[in-house]
C-alpha cells in the first residue's frame, strides 16, 4: 500500500519504518527541511533502538523517502498519517494548530478520495474537526471529494518503539465507515497475525482511550510515589512493598516502580489535556489533578533530599548526575525530572557534572553554554570532586558501578538515589550515605 506520513518525530518514523519493512511505499513529510535533509542524508534526527537499520533497509529498498513537498505529499497516497506533535497549550489542552494545519494541506491539494488517520494524541471530537476543516477548505475550492477521518492512536513507548509498533497489544482504529476499517486491517495485517489485535470503535471512544491508557499509567505511577513518600515516614520499604503487591496478579509488577516522577513528552502533558477535557465537559476529574499534583511534587523530591542533606546550603557544591533523558534507552528530555533536579540546584547556586549514554547531544543543546553544567563523557568522569552523585535515569550503566571506584571520586560517599537501583543495606555497609525513595525511616541508611 502507498501511505503519506507528516511528522518525522518518534512516532512518525517509527511508523513510518515499521510500514515500509513490510513492503508499503512510504513517504514521509515535515515541515522542518532541515531535519528531512538529515534524513535524506540517511541520518536520524532521533535516537531510538533499531530505528536506524530499519530506515537505512527500507530507503536502500526504495520504500521509504523524505520530502516537505506538500504537493508531492497528498499525490503520492490515498492513506494519509498524521504524526505531528500535540504539545500543551497554556491552559494544559492539547494545541492542535499542527493537527489542522495537516487537515489544510491536505484539503487544499487532494483531487480525489483521501482517508486521512490521525495517530497524534488529540482530545475527544477532534477527527469531528479534522473532518470540518476538510469540508471547509473543499467547500471553498468548490469541490465536493469523497473523504474518511479516522483515530488510529499509537501506544509505543520511546526506548522500545521499534518492537512495540511490531508487536502491539492492541490496534485501536476509531472509525464509523466500514471501508475505513477493512483498509486499515489491511495495513495493519502484517503486525496482527497470531491473534487479532484490532480493535474497531466509534471515533470518540477510540481518541478517549488513547488518553485513558497513559492516564492509568500515570495514576499507577503517582499511587506508588504517594506510597514510597509514606513509607519514608513510616519506616517501610516501599521497594519490598512493590514486590508484595506485585505478585497479586491483579495488580501486576508493571508500571509500580516509584522514581523520581515520571517525564517524557507525553504523559505529563497528557495527564493535563484529559483533566482539561473533563473541565470543558463540565467534570471535574479529581483522581487526575491529584495523579498531576503527586508527579509535580514528586519531581521536587530528589532537591528536597540533597538540600535537606547539606543543611540548606548548596551555594557552591557541585553534584554529579548520572541520566538526563526521561528514561533509558532514549535521547529524549522532554520534562525529565533531571531538568527540574538540575534547574532547583542551580537556581541554589550548586553546580552539576553530568553524563548520559546517548542524551549528551541534547542537553547540550538545551543547557550548553551554562557555566555550572559540566557534561562529561564517561559517568566516572562526572564524580571526579563531587560532593554527592545523585541518579536519574536507570540506565543498565548505572545499575552494578564499581563502588569503589565511585567513593574514590567523590569528596564525600554520599548517593541520592532517584529510581531505587541499589541495596540500602550493601551501600552503608561499603560506608556510603545513602538516600533512596520510600525506603525506610527518612530512606536513609547511613
Ligand atoms: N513520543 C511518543 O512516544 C509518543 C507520542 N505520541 C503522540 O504522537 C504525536 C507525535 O509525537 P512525537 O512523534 O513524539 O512528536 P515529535 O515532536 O517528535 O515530532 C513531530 C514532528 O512533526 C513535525 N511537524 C509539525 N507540523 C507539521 C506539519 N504541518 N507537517 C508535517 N510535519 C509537521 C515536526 O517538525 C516534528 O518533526 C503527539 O501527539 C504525541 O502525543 C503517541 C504515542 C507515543
Ligand atoms: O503516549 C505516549 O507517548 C506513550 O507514553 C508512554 O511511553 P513513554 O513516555 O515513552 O515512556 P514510559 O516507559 O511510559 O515512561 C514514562 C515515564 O514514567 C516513568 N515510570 C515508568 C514506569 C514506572 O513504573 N515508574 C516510572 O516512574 C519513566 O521513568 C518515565 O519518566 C506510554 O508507556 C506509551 O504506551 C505511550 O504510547
Amino acid at each position: 500500500m502507498r501511505v503519506t506520513i507528516y511528522g518525522c518525530g518518534y512516532v512518525g518514523l517509527v511508523t513510518g519504518a515499521c510500514l515500509a519493512h513490510v513492503g508499503n511505499r512510504v513517504l514521509m513529510v515535515d515541515v522542518d527541511a532541515e531535519r528531512v535533509a538529515r534524513l535524506r542524508r540517511g541520518e536520524l534526527p532521533i535516537y531510538e533502538p533499531g530505528l536506524d537499520d530499519l530506515v537505512a533497509e527500507a530507503a536502500a529498498g526504495g520504500r521509504i523517502a523524505f520530502t516537505t513537498d506538500a504537493d508531492e505529499a497528498v499525490a503520492h497516497a490515498e492513506v494519509q498519517f498524521i504524526a505531528v506533535g500535540t504539545p500543551p497549550d497554556e491552559d494544559g489542552s492539547a494545541d492542535l494548530r499542527h493537527v489542522l494545519e495537516v487537515a489544510r494541506t491536505i484539503a487544499e491539494r487532494m483531487d480525489g478520495y483521501r482517508l486521512i488517520v490521525n495517530k497524534s494524541t488529540v482530545p475527544v471530537g477532534t477527527a469531528d474537526r479534522v473532518r470540518e476543516t476538510v469540508r471547509e477548505v473543499l467547500a471553498a475550492r468548490g469541490l465536493e471529494l469523497d473523504f474518511d477521518v479516522i483515530s488510529n492512536p499509537e501506544f509505543l513507548k520511546e526506548g522500545a518503539a521499534v518492537e512495540d509498533f511490531m508487536k502491539p497489544d492492541r490496534i485501536i482504529v476509531g472509525c464509523e465507515r466500514e471501508d475505513s476499517a477493512e483498509r486499515m486491517r489491511e495495513l495493519y495485517a502484517p503486525f496482527n497475525r497470531n491473534h487479532d489485535r484490532l480493535l474497531v470503535m466509534d471515533t470518540r471512544s477510540a481518541e478517549l482511550t488513547k488518553y485513558a491508557a497513559n492516564a492509568m499509567l500515570a495514576t499507577k505511577i503517582s499511587f506508588m510515589n504517594e506510597l514510597a513518600n509514606l513509607a519514608e515516614r513510616v519506616g517501610a520499604d516501599i521497594e519490598r512493598v512493590r514486590v508484595g503487591i506485585g505478585s497479586d496478579p491483579r495488580i501486576g509488577y508493571h508500571f509500580i516502580y516509584p522514581g523520581c516522577g515520571y517525564g517524557g513528552s507525553c504523559f505529563p502533558k497528557d495527564v493535563k489535556a484529559l483533566i482539561r477535557t473533563a473541565e470543558e465537559a463540565g467534570h471535574d476529574a479529581r483522581i487526575l489533578r491529584a495523579v498531576d499534583g503527586v508527579n509535580e511534587r514528586q519531581k521536587r523530591r530528589l532537591f528536597e533530599k540533597i538540600r535537606d542533606h547539606f543543611g540548606g546550603r548548596l551555594a557552591g557544591r557541585t553534584l554529579a548526575l548520572w541520566g538526563l533523558a526521561f528514561k533509558p534507552n532514549t535521547d529524549d528530555m522532554r520534562e525529565a525530572p533531571s531538568r527540574t533536579l538540575m534547574e532547583a540546584l542551580w537556581a541554589a547556586g550548586a553546580r552539576v557534572r553530568a553524563h548520559d549514554p546517548v542524551a549528551m547531544a541534547e542537553a547540550r543543546r538545551l543547557y550548553g553554554g551554562r557555566d555550572d553544567l559540566v557534561l562529561c563523557a564517561d559517568p566516572m568522569e562526572a564524580l571526579e570532586g563531587a560532593d554527592a552523585l545523585a541518579v536519574v535515569t536507570e540506565w543498565h550503566l548505572f545499575r552494578s558501578p564499581d563502588f569503589d571506584a565511585v567513593k574514590a571520586r567523590l569528596r564525600r560517599p554520599v548517593i541520592f538515589d532517584g529510581r531505587n537501583l541499589y541495596d540500602p543495606a550493601r551501600l552503608a555497609a561499603l560506608g556510603f550515605t545513602y538516600y533512596g525513595i520510600g525506603r525506610g525511616t527518612g530512606a536513609r541508611s547511613a
